[in-house]
Parts: structure tokens; sequence; C-alpha cells
């Protein structure tokens, strides 16, 4: 009794509206009425627990056991764990042992260990430590990228051309991620519209995978499908990620949007699609999810 009570609870903006009789056989038939979405047949998984998680620890995680957990991480049999990030250690002290962490990991044939590099100069680091995938990271909010990459988002576009034109020289592959696309701690509201915009930017520059991220949780299932209609409409779903914090609970939800994507135009445009995707906690509770077309 108490589920369905959660359950009705839970449904009441469903499409069927207020003032059904709620017994149980009147739930079933109207869950078996809703609409039938396709979902993914494919999920890739990008681990970012050694970077995301990791640079917000309080106390210091020794290196020894950072590259013991991307060990562990690679001979779990995920194809993708974010290592580490070449950023100030003024910044961000959690990862000033980038070179160490790097050199030190096993290399396993069959993974990519990306690391973000938000300039030049982490870019050379990087790629003299033996990095074979980078990721460049802007926002979508001002005060945010001022606050994070202390810069505003033009500037940020410079750096990372930068950073795009120096990988393309050197075969490497580029992924760009946009923060506060659902939200930003400084700003409030983001509009999607300035998402698509530096979405789309850095997509021009070369990034082979856009990922959009709700970095403080804040977003619903409502405000992902509205961002992600508006990216959708300048980047092919192919090339897009979501990387969901799940501060207020709400990660997995806004994941699951971002998979079905069927109410999203241009993938209902696709007669199959295959959707890579991932749901997960990390010690930041993060959660991140990349879909393909
Ligand atoms: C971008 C900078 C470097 C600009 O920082 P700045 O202070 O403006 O840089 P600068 O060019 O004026 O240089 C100042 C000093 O930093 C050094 N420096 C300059 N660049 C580097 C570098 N790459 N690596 C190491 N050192 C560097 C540089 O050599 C110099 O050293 P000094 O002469 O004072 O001794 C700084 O703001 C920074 O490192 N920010 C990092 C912020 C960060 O890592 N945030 C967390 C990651 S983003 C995120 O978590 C969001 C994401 C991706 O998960 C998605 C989501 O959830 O939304």
């Amino acid at each position: 009794m108490s589920k369905i009570m959660l359950a009705m609870s839970g449904w009441r903006a469903a499409p069927w509206g207020l003032g059904v009789a709620w017994t149980p056989r009147a739930v079933l038939r109207q869950v078996s009425s809703l609409p039938t979405y396709s979902f993914p047949t494919e999920v890739k998984v990008v681990e970012v627990g050694p970077r995301d998680g990791l640079q917000n620890e309080k106390i210091n995680v020794p290196t020894e056991v950072k590259i013991n957990l991307i060990n562990m991480l690679s001979e779990s049999g995920l194809k993708s764990v974010e290592a580490t990030s070449f950023v100030s250690p003024k910044w961000v002290p959690q990862m000033a042992d980038h070179v160490k962490v790097m050199q030190g990991i096993k290399k396993y044939p069959n993974v990519s260990y990306p690391v973000l590099t938000p300039n030049l100069t982490g870019f050379q680091t990087a790629v003299e430590c033996g990095a074979k995938e980078v990721a460049i990271f802007g926002a979508a909010s001002e005060l945010f990228s001022k606050k994070n990459i202390n810069c505003t988002i033009e500037e940020s576009l410079q750096r990372f051309k930068a950073v795009t034109d120096a990988a393309k020289e050197a075969n490497i592959p580029v992924r760009g991620y946009v923060s506060c696309v659902l939200g930003c701690p400084y700003e409030g509201k983001v509009s999607p519209s300035k998402v698509a915009e530096v979405a789309h930017k850095m997509f021009a520059m070369g990034c082979y995978e856009i990922s959009l991220g709700d970095t403080i949780g804040v977003g619903t299932p409502g405000s992902m499908k509205d961002m992600l209609t508006a990216v959708l409409d300048v980047i092919p779903s192919k090339a897009l990620a979501v990387h969901c914090h799940d501060t207020y609970g709400q990660a997995l939800a806004n994941i699951l949007v971002a998979l079905q994507g069927i109410d999203l135009k241009k993938l209902t445009e696709a007669g199959t699609y295959i959707c890579k995707a991932l749901g997960r906690r990390s010690n930041s509770k993060v959660a991140q999810a990349t879909c393909k077309l």
C-alpha cells in the first residue's frame, strides 16, 4: 500500500493528469498506456572519480593511493578513466601530483586516460607525461569561468583554441566540458542558448565530444530537456555527453532524460540510435553520461 501511495504521489504530473481512480489496477493501466521509449544498447562510461572526485577531498590523498585507485578502475573494465588535471597547484593543490600520477599509473592498452588541460602550459606538460587524450573545460556562466579558470568565457575560448590547435598537430583527441549548463552557483539560471553557443564554439574548434556539466546538480529532467534541445540544434548527439552531479539526487533522472532523447527532435529523426551512457556516484557524487547517435 505504501508503495502505491509513493508511486501515486510521484506520478501526479503524469500525462493522464489528476482525478483518476487511484487503484492499483488503474495505476497499472495508466503505466501500460505510457509511450515506450527506446533505451540505449550501448553505454560509454567516463570514470571521473580520480579527478573530479579527488579534487574536492579536504585531506591529502597520497599519490600512491590515487595510482592504485586508477589501476583498479582500469582493471574493472572501464574504458575511460580521467586520471588527473594539469592545472595550477595554487588553484587546486589536490591535483598537484599530476606528473607523478600520470607517470605512475599502468596504461592498459584499451583504456584511455584523459586529463584536464586548461591552457597550453597544462597541455604541454600533460603530453610530456604521456597523455594521449586531453580535456578542456569552459563554462556557460561568466562568473563561474572567472572563479574557476580566472578569465572570461571569451578569453577561455582563445586559450582553448591554442590547446586544440596543438592537440591537432600532435594527433591528440580533445574532449570539451561546459560547466553550469543547468545553473550556476554565482549567476543562478543559465540560458540554454548560452550553453549551446559555448558548446558549439568548443565543438567547432575540434573537440570530438562535448560534455555538458550540471556542475552543482540543480538540474531537473525538464531543464535538462530544454538545454539539450537547444544544444542539439548545433551539435550532433553523437558528439554529446552529460555530466550530472547528484547534489540534490536528480542525476539519474536527468541522465534518463538525456538517454531517452526520444522527445528531442534530432533523436526522433533517427531510425535507430546507439546511446552510450553512464550513471555513477563518486566521492563528489558525480554521475556522467555520454549519448551517441
Ligand atoms: C587556468 C589557471 C591555470 C589560470 O590561472 P592564472 O593564475 O590565471 O594563470 P597564469 O597564467 O596567470 O599563471 C599563474 C601561475 O600558474 C602557473 N600555471 C598556469 N597554468 C598552469 C598549468 N596548466 N599547470 C600548472 N601551473 C600553471 C603559471 O606558471 C604561474 O605560476 P607562477 O609564475 O605564479 O609560479 C588556473 O585558474 C587553474 O589552474 N584553474 C584550475 C581550475 C580547476 O581545475 N577547476 C576544477 C576543474 S573544472 C570542473 O571540475 C568542472 C568539470 C570539468 O568537472 C565539469 C562540471 O562539473 O561542470
